[in-house]
């Protein structure tokens, strides 16, 4: 069409051939039988148009780039697909600048492209919206490739199919391509244009040259930079321009199709002979294809003269109308040979194909959705659906993330030295391989919660200087069956091209149950999928991969049994609450952080270990940090240890009730209870050394009292003298209200009910009983068997019963004794307390004198009292039972304990004793 427009003789020359043949046609339809003319002159006329005279004089060179008068609508380039020259046939055709193999747009596709481009631009950076600018004009210089245009008009014509869908994106992609390419060069050409001028200029500048084109050399590079740049944000515009643009033509069609009648279409099309071929759609609307080049002829200014238009009318039946066809073409004389094609299609429309994939498409959609939210809310980096199966496995590196030492972790020093075995594994493997010695794989590191598991892992991966995968057993856990076992794979794979490094699994009970105690109920099958993968992925090592695992757990009892064998986690590491030494050093780690200027920070460190019994690690520096807290509340300059011991006693009391007022009434019987107790807790040899009374209202209780379990030490076994001590002590509350009171409160439950649990545990449990005997019967909790059915006969629980309460009533009788010969003591206690509110052991020592009995351990050292390293033994017990009562029998040595006495400190008994113990720590009514 280019060179066509480049010589307008040929076009003048053409243009009266057309002419001509319109007329004809338009005279020769007007006969019945003289459809084939039309056909004849369209094709000498476009044979003449598309073939350019060899010889061009023969044109009249007056009317050289001129069409006949009257005529100037056939060369207006009205059609959409025409290639684009401005309208009126006067005009002298501008320079072309369409590439060979592209033709211009058309003014309506220009406009519509323009939209398009307008509602993309909407909201986009500047940068970006000028790139669309230069990106439309180029398209309007250059037009668009013939090959897409034409693969357009197919698919307006005949619809999308796969075929087409495929070339249209091979086309504009490579469309993109090259626009991008094109830019690059012209920026390329651009700014090596103004270093070509530099280097020619003469004169002082030469000495600059050399830096010049070392600069020059550097360019490219910054070139390159900026062409990736251009390339993918162009490429990407175009593409999806143009995919938006096909979308938009094709599901918002311009209008392309009209209905008419059967006797329009029989008058004006089909008795001129301009039907070409006819469609039967879906059996009830007949599609007409027309000549469009006759009908541009007879009827320039009809849009059936455009591409892709097309008219269809309606029909009852198929048959009829094959009869009426059949009879028109009759009508008119036409030969069976020559008769009108009518073929027959089944159609769907857009909206239809859309509803019929819409369930599909919003199911995707919303597994898609769901899936990604899944994933952003956990791990981050792996979401989506294909992120499923990924490990959501931290990775921690050694060099900057992991900046822990065994120096941070204080205490537990048996753990540690067992753990730095791995660590010199990691870092001096040869050492142990040359003496064929087998590395272990992983170890368990199990214990109470806050004990400080997490950070042994964690320093241990400090100490080896390796990488540290860090994920928690939930994290595997997903709806999905093989999701887990999949994770678990990955974070093995991982870790193998990372040896050698620690992989660390938080709270393994998580997937590392035992099989067995999950089927009850129904089984899981994801977590024992996941489970066996860990199984396999463990054994899967060989010896020569540096891979340790190592695991925290709460619960190692419900662990799996095979997880648990040596070649897996080798090792057991049981991490313990911390003893006095352990906790006076994790204060230690944490008082490091805050400001203790002027205190005696040894001292302080002491004084906080021996009041916080039973503290985890992360007890303690949660206190440190109360207490900074605190000091801060009050503009200190320090943190002192006042504000240490107020964080202790809020961390394990709770904060103080001030709204809570008490009548006068109410707080006499709270402080005669209180101070039963307290003088319990004087008298008493075995029972546990007072440390604070106090009858202000804090977290759930009306008033309570501070002890200090085992004198501060850190014992783990009791005897049977200081458990009667400790029960006579709890029932000291109820027993002063019984002497100072008319009648008695409801607010010594709690004591009976550890009075109680405590002489059931004795009976039960302990051998403390002789009509009961060495029996260990188990708690409802302690086994699924004993949740069903009770582990004893009636008669054996009848007599549990009977022993139970004549202990308690042992210990109740104990208590009274002492608190009818003390009655003058407690009343001064009580008093004192009811105006003081809170009475300290120095206020005890004022007004009672020496505690009669002295304390064991470091206790003296750091809350005064006079004596220190008194024997202990039998005798010594001013209201103990351990020589006068029927139990123990053992004269008073420390009972044989059921579960074994240097057993693993989570059996039964040695943890119902720690629990006791923290128990007593309580603040009690
Ligand atoms: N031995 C210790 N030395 C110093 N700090 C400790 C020690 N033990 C615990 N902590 C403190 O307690 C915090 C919590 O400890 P960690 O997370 O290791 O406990 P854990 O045993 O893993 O708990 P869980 O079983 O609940 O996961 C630590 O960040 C640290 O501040």
């Amino acid at each position: 069409m280019a060179s066509l427009l480049r010589r307008p003789q040929n076009i003048a020359r053409s243009s009266r051939q057309v002419v001509e043949a319109a007329r004809l046609s338009q005279t020769l339809a007007r006969r019945p039988a003289s459809l084939p003319r039309p056909l004849y002159a369209y094709a000498r006329s476009r044979q003449y148009a598309t073939k350019p005279e060899k010889d061009g004089k023969d044109v009249d060179q007056s009317k050289q780039g001129k069409s006949a008068k009257g005529m100037e609508h056939l060369y207006n380039q009205s059609s959409p697909m025409s290639p684009s020259q401005p309208p009126g046939g006067d005009k002298e055709p501008t320079e072309d600048t369409t590439k060979p193999g592209f033709s211009k747009l058309s003014p309506a596709e220009e406009k519509a492209l323009l939209d398009v481009f307008a509602l993309v631009k909407k909201g986009m950076p500047a940068s970006m919206a000028d790139d669309i600018n230069r990106a439309m004009e180029r398209i309007k210089r250059e037009g668009l490739p013939t090959e897409l245009r034409e693969t357009i008009k197919e698919v307006q014509a005949e619809g999308m199919s796969p075929a087409r869908a495929a070339k249209l994106w091979r086309l504009t992609t490579h469309m993109a391509r090259e626009t991008a390419e094109k830019t690059v060069n012209e920026k390329f050409a651009k700014k090596e244009e103004p270093e070509q001028k530099t280097t020619d200029e003469p004169g002082p500048k030469e000495s600059g040259k050399k830096e010049e084109s070392g600069d020059k050399k550097k360019k490219p590079n910054d070139m390159f930079s900026n062409v990736t740049e251009i390339k993918f944000d162009l490429s990407n515009f175009l593409v999806s321009a143009f995919v938006a643009y096909l979308l938009y033509r094709l599901i918002v069609p311009t209008e392309n199709s009209r209905e008419i009648t059967w006797q329009e279409f029989r008058n004006t099309f089909f008795d001129k002979g301009l039907v070409e071929k006819l469609i039967v759609i879906n059996g009830n609307r007949v599609r007409v294809y027309l000549h469009r080049e006759n009908v541009s002829s007879l009827y320039p200014e009809s849009p059936a003269a455009q591409p892709g238009f097309y008219y269809y009318f309606s029909i009852g039946s198929v048959e009829a109308f094959e009869r009426r066809v059949d009879e028109a073409q009759a009508e008119l004389g036409i030969p069976s040979s020559e008769r009108i094609p009518v073929s027959y299609q089944s159609e769907g429309s857009w909206f239809n194909t859309f509803l019929a994939f819409g369930p599909t498409l919003l199911f995707v959609g919303a597994i898609f959705y769901f899936s990604r939210r899944a994933g952003s809310g956990g791990g981050g980096g792996s979401g989506g659906i294909f992120g499923m199966g990924k490990s959501r496995a931290k990775k921690f590196n050694h060099e900057t993330d992991v900046k822990v030492k065994f120096a941070d972790v204080a205490g537990m020093d048996e753990a540690k030295a067992e753990i730095m075995e791995f660590v010199s594994f990691l870092k001096e493997p040869g050492v142990y391989q040359k003496l064929g010695a087998k590395i272990p794989r992983g170890a368990v590191l199990s214990g109470p919660p806050g004990t400080g598991k997490t950070l042994l892992a964690k320093a241990t991966a400090g100490e080896s200087g390796v990488p540290f995968f860090s994920v928690s057993g939930s994290e595997f856990v997903e709806m999905f069956v093989g999701v887990g076992a999949s994770r678990v794979r990955d974070l093995f794979a991982n870790a193998r091209k990372n040896t050698p490094c620690i992989i660390f699994i938080d709270e393994i009970d998580a997937i590392g149950k035992s099989r067995s105690k999950q089927s009850f109920g129904g089984g899981n099958d994801e977590r024992e999928a996941t489970l066996n993968q860990i199984l396999t992925e463990m054994d899967g090592f060989n010896t020569q991969e540096q891979v340790v695992v190592l695991a925290g757990t709460n619960r190692a009892d419900v662990l799996d049994k095979a997880l648990m064998r040596p070649g897996r986690f080798d090792r057991q590491i049981y991490i313990d609450h911390p003893t006095m030494e352990g906790r006076k050093q994790i204060f230690g780690v944490h008082l490091k952080n805050v400001v203790t200027t002027g205190e005696d920070v040894e001292h302080i460190k002491g004084r906080l270990a021996a009041l916080t019994p039973g503290f985890a690690g992360a007890d303690i520096a949660n206190c440190v940090n109360e207490a900074a807290l605190i000091a801060a509340r009050t503009n200190s300059d320090s943190v002192k240890m006042k504000d240490f011991e107020q964080a202790i006693e809020r961390v394990v009391g709770g904060l103080e009730k001030k709204s809570l007022i008490l009548s006068p009434e109410e707080k006499k019987t709270i402080a005669y209870h209180e101070a039963g107790h307290a003088i319990c807790g004087w008298f008493f040899q075995w029972a546990d050394p007072l440390l604070k009374v106090s009858i202000v209202p804090r977290g759930k209780a009306l008033g309570y009292a501070q002890y200090l379990p085992g004198g501060g030490g850190d014992e783990v076994l009791m005897n049977m003298r200081q458990m009667m001590d400790r029960m006579a002590m709890t029932l000291g509350g109820r027993v002063s209200e019984e002497l100072h009171f008319e009648t008695v409160t409801s607010g010594a439950s709690d004591d009976f009910n550890k009075v109680t649990r405590m002489a059931t545990a004795m009976v039960t449990k302990w051998g403390m009983s002789e009509k009961i005997g060495y029996m260990y019967y188990p708690d409802a909790g302690e086994s699924q068997e004993t949740q069903l059915q009770k582990p004893f006969s009636e008669n054996t629980a009848q007599k549990i019963d009977e022993e139970v309460k004549r202990i308690i009533m042992e210990a109740y009788t104990q208590c009274k004794q002492l608190l009818m010969e003390k009655k003058t003591e407690l009343g001064l206690v009580a008093e004192e307390l009811l105006s003081k509110e809170m009475l300290t052991r120095d206020d005890m020592v004022r007004i009672l004198g020496q505690r009669p009995w002295a304390t064991k351990g470091e206790f003296d050292k750091y809350f005064g009292g006079g004596r220190t390293g008194v024997e202990e033994g039998a005798g010594k017990n001013a209201g103990g039972i351990g020589d006068s009562g029927p139990v123990g029998g053992s004269g008073g040595g420390p009972p044989t304990l059921p579960g074994g006495l240097g057993g693993a400190p989570e059996e039964a008994a040695p943890s119902l004793y720690r629990e006791l113990q923290l128990r007593s720590q309580e603040w009690r009514l």
